[in-house]
């Protein structure tokens, strides 16, 4: 089931899908930002601050961000770029339903059928919403494009995020990209991932010096703000206390941002608590190191799709290729 709601807190729009097995997700049209995403128990996955900040021009903090036309501060724009801070509007004659988008280059059919009388959208609900340039755009960053994100919700809980850019105008654009997807944890000291071994990363803590990752896993006890360049398409997140990994897989999408704000910067963000960098850890599927460039008519495409499974680890017998096969 597909549903277009106000919040009674905020008045903000966001669109709720259901899943006939129980699991939700919702997407607020400010920002075509992934708010919310529970299982089939009800369960919270990802993090959202209760400090959160449901006015433009502050991103809302938690969740999934969309960081186009640009990521961080790689350029001249504002830190993330502005399409995470616009209102966006669902798309009135979506491409085709989520199964003939996987892997396919058919997204720039359209079809007139909607969402909610699609039948295989009935068993996987989804939404596009889109982005197009506006004259405030324009002046800020002079391209034609439009950004489409399609949330699907499939079977099983399972949460795909799928983003095209087109280039619109008569002439080359270049952007980078990312999906800022905040995971809810139940103590990031005790989380670790997998499958960003032995790869090199950009640090941000270190004007984006380059290094290569040494150790088996990543844990935290620190700040961490890296960009790792070249990934493999599958990362896992593995929350020991919560005995849950998250799977990310990605495509289009090479590089993978790791970030925790950890006590200090914590404190110095007013959108966020004080002690909720414990119970979050940031995995961005992202375009960065290589700027993506679109010629007129061109378009990019980009996928992150998250499951949330039981962990079968146990503190001391880690095996990495249970996750990361298959
Ligand atoms: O505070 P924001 O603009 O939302 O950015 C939050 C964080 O996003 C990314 O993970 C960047 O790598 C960090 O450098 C940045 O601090």
């Amino acid at each position: 089931m597909v549903e277009l709601v106000k919040d009674g807190s905020t008045g903000m729009e966001k669109v709720v899908l259901r899943e006939p097995g129980g699991a939700t997700a919702q997407v607020h049209l400010y920002g075509g930002h992934v708010t919310s995403w529970k299982n089939d128990k009800g369960e919270e996955l990802l993090f959202l601050s209760s400090k959160a900040i449901f006015k433009p021009p502050k991103a809302i903090r938690g969740g999934i961000p969309i960081c186009f036309p640009q990521f961080g501060t790689f350029g001249s724009l504002e830190q993330h770029g502005f399409a995470r801070n616009r209102f966006w509007v669902i798309d009135p004659n979506p491409p085709p339903p989520p199964t003939a988008l996987t892997g396919g280059n058919n997204g720039n059919g359209t079809t007139s059928s909607n969402n909610n009388n699609n039948s295989s959208s009935k068993h996987q609900p989804f939404v596009d919403l889109i982005l197009k340039h506006g004259e405030d755009e324009h002046k800020i960053w002079p391209h034609s494009f439009e950004l489409c994100l399609r949330v699907v919700l499939g079977l099983g809980g399972d949460l795909t995020l799928i983003t095209r850019v087109r280039n619109t105008d008569s002439k080359n654009f270049t952007f980078t990209f990312a999906l800022h997807t905040y995971l809810s944890v139940s103590d990031v000291s005790e989380v670790r991932i997998e499958g960003l071994e032995t790869l090199d990363y950009l640090d941000n803590l270190k004007d984006r010096e380059r290094f290569t990752e040494q150790g088996n896993a990543i844990t935290f006890d620190a700040e961490v703000d890296r960009i790792y360049v070249g990934t493999p398409t599958k990362i896992a997140i593995i929350d020991h206390e919560k005995k849950r990994t998250f799977v990310l897989k990605k495509e289009g999408l090479p590089d993978a941002v790791v970030w925790n704000p950890w006590e200090k910067k914590a404190r110095a963000m007013v959108d966020f608590g004080d002690e909720e960098y414990k119970h979050m850890l940031c995995v961005e599927a992202a375009a960065v190191e290589k700027p993506i460039t679109l010629k007129p008519g061109e378009e990019w495409r980009g996928r992150q799709e998250l499951s949330a499974v039981p962990s079968s680890y146990f503190s001391g017998q880690l095996d990495p290729s249970k996750v990361l096969q298959g």
